[in-house]
C-alpha cells in the first residue's frame, strides 16, 4: 500500500517515519561502481539536501532512486513499496522534475501543466498551479521561447502537478536568480506544511542550509555524513567559527585532481 511510512533509527535514536529507504545501493557504468553500498534515508515531512562535488553522482543517485537507471544490487523502498516491483504505483505518488527533452518545445506553459495533469488520477488545479509558481502571466508563451528561470518555474511546477507525497528535484535552482530562488523555496515550504516530502541535490550550500531540515554529503561513492545543518557542522567542524562550506570542503577535499583525472 502506498504512503505507508517504514520507520528509520535517527541519529538520536528515536523512530522517525521514513517515506524513502535506500539500502546498499551500488551503481555501476561500465564495469565501475560510482555509487556503491549507498544508504540513506528521508524522514516523512522533511526537506532533505543532497549535497556532493561535481560528477561524484547526485544525479545517479536520484535516477536510480526513481527507476530510471537500473541499479546493480540494493534495494530503494519509497512510501512503503520497493521501486523495483511497484514502480508504476510509486510513481503516482511521487513529482520528478521532467528533463526539458520531454516537453513539447511549440507548446505553451499552460499546455503544458494541462497535458501533465492529465496523467494523474488526483492532480492539482493548473490554474492554482501557475499562480504559485507565478507562470499564470507568461501561461501562452511556448515552451522554446521560455527564459532558464522560466523554464526552472515550469519544471518544478510539474513535479507538483500530480500532488505528490513526495517530490523529488534535481538542482531546481541552478542557473536562477535571487528572486526565482525565494520563490522556489516558499512554494517548497508550502509543499512541506501540506506534509509533502522533498528530496533536493543542491550546489548552494545557503540553500542546504537555510532551505533543508537534514543534509546527506555524498562522497567517495556514499553517503559519508548526514543530519541536520547544525549537527553536522557541531560534529565535523575543525573551527569554532566553521560553516557548513567549510565543513564540506574538510569532508570531501579541497583539491581539483578528482576531477581532473
Ligand atoms: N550513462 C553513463 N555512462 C557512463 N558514465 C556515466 C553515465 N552517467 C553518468 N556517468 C558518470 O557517473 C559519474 C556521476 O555522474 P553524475 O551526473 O551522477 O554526477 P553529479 O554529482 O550529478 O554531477 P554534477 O554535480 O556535475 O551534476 C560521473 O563520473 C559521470 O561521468
Amino acid at each position: 500500500m502506498i504512503n505507508q511510512p517504514a520507520f528509520e533509527r535517527s541519529i538520536h535514536g528515536d523512530h522517525q517515519p521514513s517515506c524513502l529507504t535506500v539500502n546498499n545501493l551500488t551503481k555501476k557504468f561500465n564495469n565501475e561502481s560510482v555509487l556503491e553500498n549507498l544508504s540513506m534515508s528521508i524522514y516523512q515531512g522533511e526537506i532533505h539536501g543532497i549535497i556532493g562535488r561535481n560528477g561524484v553522482g547526485k544525479t545517479t543517485l536520484i535516477e536510480s532512486i526513481i527507476g530510471l537507471k537500473e541499479i546493480d544490487a540494493g534495494t530503494v523502498n519509497i512510501l512503503g513499496e520497493d521501486i523495483k516491483s511497484s514502480r508504476y504505483e510509486i510513481m503516482e505518488a511521487v513529482g520528478i522534475q521532467p528533463q526539458e527533452a520531454n516537453l513539447l518545445p511549440r507548446q505553451s506553459v499552460s499546455e503544458t501543466i494541462h497535458l501533465f495533469t492529465s496523467f494523474y488520477k488526483e492532480s492539482m488545479d493548473p490554474k492554482e498551479l501557475m499562480q504559485m509558481m507565478e507562470l499564470d502571466q507568461i501561461e501562452s508563451k511556448r515552451v522554446k521561447n521560455l527564459s532558464v528561470g522560466q523554464k526552472q518555474r515550469l519544471l518544478v511546477a510539474l513535479a507538483m502537478v500530480g500532488n505528490p507525497a513526495l517530490i523529488i528535484l534535481d538542482e531546481p535552482t541552478t542557473g536562477i536568480d535571487p528572486q526565482i530562488r525565494q520563490l522556489i523555496w516558499r512554494v517548497l515550504r508550502s509543499m512541506k506544511e501540506k506534509g509533502c516530502s522533498i528530496l533536493l541535490s543542491t550546489h548552494y550550500m545557503d540553500e542546504a542550509e537555510k532551505l533543508c531540515d537534514r543534509i546527506s554529503i555524498l562522497h567517495d561513492k556514499k553517503i559519508i555524513v548526514h543530519g541536520s545543518c547544525h549537527e553536522i557542522i557541531t560534529e565535523h567542524r575543525e573551527k569554532f567559527t566553521d560553516s557548513l562550506e567549510d565543513v564540506f570542503l574538510h569532508l570531501t577535499g579541497t583539491s581539483l585532481r578528482r576531477e581532473v583525472d
